[in-house]
């Protein structure tokens, strides 16, 4: 397996290229399925979760083909996917596919509405907690669908087709407002979600799927109305900016020090996050290209912070502002409120000198003046990228192992980091 290697200390100085979200690449692609037509989607990133979901596709029918590899350029600004849904041999998503990717379980949407069935292994949990699909099979029953669980596979059907119905989500759900939305636009008559995710990956969908034929009004609010067709035809999309590896990298700045602009970000998609970074003591401007971020001379400042659904301060980039606070001078309080299990990181960043008090689900952050390289594990995707950030300022040597965790969703992270500056490589395992 292969290791990330970071010697700390070095600031950061460049340009980092913002890739295409995982987080709605994934959808994006999920939503080919809709269509009896080819969705050319460009700007997708290059990462694990990406190929997989491409295997997945591939086993219900779906022709994946990648293009758009630019010469000359880094291979760091993503790529063009033609999805060609024309025809779907299989609605059945296998247990050993789903189970390596949880939000694989959305293709159950487009499946039912298109073709009127689909099994769908349940995706189970994962490192940062239980996730259950309760609310995304209570959507799918609102609009009429009979659910069953069997063997492990929840079996959903709908031979009429579905049916428009008010849902209101008890609450908020990224991936049950996808489910919901994908599943409303081929059904009959008009759907009503309450309640929903206003995530930018969620609009970003919703435009998508308008381009499609959709009826979509409303994404990005709290509630999204959807009017049925008949069928969904073929178009071109670009993925928005990724807000996640944006506040990452800002984040990666903010600890070492340094002046970089992140080209291609979007300071719209992550303003809570810049606001607090700006409180940290960071220097955040939007310009033309992206966001620049600088932090010369003064230290980190603590923060006081609780995760919230968009737009509130994403729970997708906690384990990375906690990273950050291990060095700030003072003390910050982090809190999570979307996954009962997301602090895998506290114990990683002590092995190198963090101090963190967990009670509950909030971590007091103690900032140290130093911290000191050594080996540490990750154990889940944003967990991973914290320890990168504490080694960016680490003293000495600090390997992440398990980077396959990180694979899943930081598209060339050593190449984009070192670019600026920062020494750090992968060292390849035995494969
Ligand atoms: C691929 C993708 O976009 N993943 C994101 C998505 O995950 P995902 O869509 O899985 O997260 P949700 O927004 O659905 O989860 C929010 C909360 O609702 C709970 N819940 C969810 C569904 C359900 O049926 N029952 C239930 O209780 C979850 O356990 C969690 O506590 O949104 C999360 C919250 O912003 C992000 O951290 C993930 O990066
Ligand atoms: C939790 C995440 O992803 P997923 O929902 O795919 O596990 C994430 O992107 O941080």
């Amino acid at each position: 397996m292969d290791r990330i290697k970071i010697v700390g200390g070095a600031p950061l100085n460049g340009v980092i290229p913002i890739s295409g979200a995982k987080n709605a690449a994934l959808p994006l692609m999920i939503a080919s399925l809709l269509s009896e037509d080819i969705l050319t989607l460009a700007n997708v990133p290059r990462l694990a979760d990406v190929s997989q979901l491409a295997r997945i596709l591939g086993n219900h029918g779906v022709d994946v083909t990648v293009a758009g590899k630019r010469p000359g350029e880094m291979e760091l600004t993503g790529q063009t996917v033609r999805l060609d849904a024309r025809t779907i041999v299989d609605t059945t998503a296998p247990y050993e596919m789903v189970s390596k990717m949880r939000a694989s379980f959305w293709v159950i949407a487009p499946l039912l509405a298109r073709m009127g069935q689909a099994r769908v292994s349940l995706p189970g949990g994962c490192a940062i907690g239980t996730r259950p699909v309760d609310l995304l099979l209570m959507a799918l029953e609102r609009l009429g669908a009979q659910i069953e669980i069997e063997n492990g596979y929840v079996v959903a059907t709908a031979r009429d087709g579905l049916r428009g119905a008010e849902i209101e989500f008890p609450k908020v759900t990224v991936g049950g407002t996808h489910t919901a939305l994908m599943a409303a636009t081929l059904a009959h008559g008009t759907t009503v979600i309450l309640n929903a995710a206003r995530e930018p990956e969620i609009v970003d969908v919703a435009d998508c799927l308008t381009k499609m034929g959709a009826k979509v009004r409303g994404a990005g609010t709290s509630t999204i109305e959807v009017t049925g067709v008949s069928r969904l035809h073929g178009t071109h999309h670009s993925v928005v900016s990724d807000r996640i590896e944006a506040g990452t990298y800002a984040m990666c700045v903010a600890m070492a020090g340094g002046d970089v602009l992140l080209q291609g970000a979007q300071p719209e998609l992550l303003q809570t996050a810049l606001d607090v970074l700006t409180e940290a003591g960071a220097e955040i401007a939007a310009t033309n290209e992206g966001i620049r971020v600088r932090r010369n001379g003064h230290g980190i400042g603590p923060v006081s912070v609780t995760t919230a659904p968009h737009p509130g301060f994403p729970t997708d980039l906690q384990a990375q502002l906690m990273g950050l606070m291990t060095r700030a001078k003072g003390t910050s309080r982090i809190t999570e409120t979307i996954f009962e299990n997301r602090f895998m990181h506290v114990q990683e960043l002590a092995r190198l000198g963090a101090r963190i008090h967990l009670d509950g689900q909030t971590a007091t952050v103690e900032g140290v003046s130093v911290l000191k390289g050594a080996p540490v594990m990750a154990t889940d995707l944003r967990a991973s990228v914290s320890l990168v950030i504490a080694g960016l300022a680490a003293e000495g040597e600090t390997t992440v192992n398990r980077v396959y965790h990180l694979d899943r969703g930081f598209e060339q992270l050593e190449r984009k980091l070192s670019a600026c500056g920062a020494q750090i490589e992968r060292i390849a395992g035995e494969r």
